[in-house]
């Protein structure tokens, strides 16, 4: 069977005062999928993902979720068409609970985070919602505590739940695991590959083992150009990324 297309690009680019940083990208990514977009630094990734969201305008192309056409759509009305993104932990009220903040986007989806001030009945239903989430991903225990008292990592996962409240059918993570203590990021990925079988990722990641590991397919950007495409083993057996990314240079 021909899966259809979660999320697909044509001739996406971004040009910034005269340098092209994402350069005519042909991109698509299938239902269910859990792809990884590597490249080294400056490849323009972030840059990518900003233009999939709708965080930054492209010079030119155009995107598709779930083929439907989101070009023309600011970034909260591409959340509305099942796009998301994780927060930035930054931009979490550190004294809020847990909880509340999951709470918040789930009254977000249900029909504006204002109501959920007043109906009692909404009240509850949100923090069910949100509880459940939590217990997803194992997070019940610290529903009540604040952001400020969790660790670096967990803090993390409250951003993939905060996202998941919005029900994506895509879900874009940068780097979830940047800065998580290597113990803890196989956590962080571990709950991405248990998400529902019709959520698909794409994630970027920089750590080459979580990505062969948890990846089914990999695009590689580079110099604002998916280069080579492929499962792990074929971009691990591929020359070309080996010299490119991993700067593994032939001498002589
Ligand atoms: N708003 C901007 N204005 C001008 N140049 C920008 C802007 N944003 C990014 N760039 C440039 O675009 C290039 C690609 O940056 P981007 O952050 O997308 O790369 P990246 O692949 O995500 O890198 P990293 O792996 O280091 O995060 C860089 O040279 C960066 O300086």
């Amino acid at each position: 069977m021909i899966r259809a297309s979660a999320l697909r690009t044509r001739q996406l680019t971004k040009i910034f005062n005269g340098t092209t940083v994402v350069s005519d990208v042909d991109f698509e990514m299938k239902v269910g999928s859990r792809q990884a977009l590597i490249g080294p630094n400056g490849a323009g990734k972030t840059t990518f993902i900003n233009l999939l969201t709708g965080n930054l305008p492209p010079t030119k192309g155009a995107v598709w979720v779930n083929e439907r056409d989101v070009t023309q759509l600011p970034a909260h009305r591409r959340v509305k068409a099942g796009l998301a993104r994780t927060f930035q932990i930054n931009s979490l009220l550190r004294e809020l609970s847990v909880i509340e903040h999951v709470q918040l986007a789930v009254a977000e989806r249900v029909g504006g985070g204002s109501r959920m001030i007043g109906g009692r009945a909404l009240k509850r239903q949100t923090a069910e919602a949100a509880y459940d989430i939590l217990e997803s991903l194992k997070l019940e225990s610290t529903a009540i505590s604040s952001i400020a008292e969790l660790s670096y990592g967990r803090q993390r996962l409250v951003e993939i739940a905060i996202a998941l409240a919005l029900r994506p059918s895509v879900l874009l993570l940068d780097e979830p695991a940047a800065g998580v203590h290597p113990a803890d990021s196989h956590a962080v990925f571990e709950l991405i590959e248990r998400l529902p079988s019709d959520v698909s990722v794409l994630f970027i990641e920089h750590d080459m083992k979580l990505v062969a590991r948890f990846a089914q397919r990999i695009s590689v950007l580079v110099a604002g150009q998916i280069v080579v495409e492929g499962s792990p083993q074929e971009i691990a057996s591929n020359s070309f990324v080996r010299d490119i990314y991993l700067g593994h240079r032939h001498h002589g």
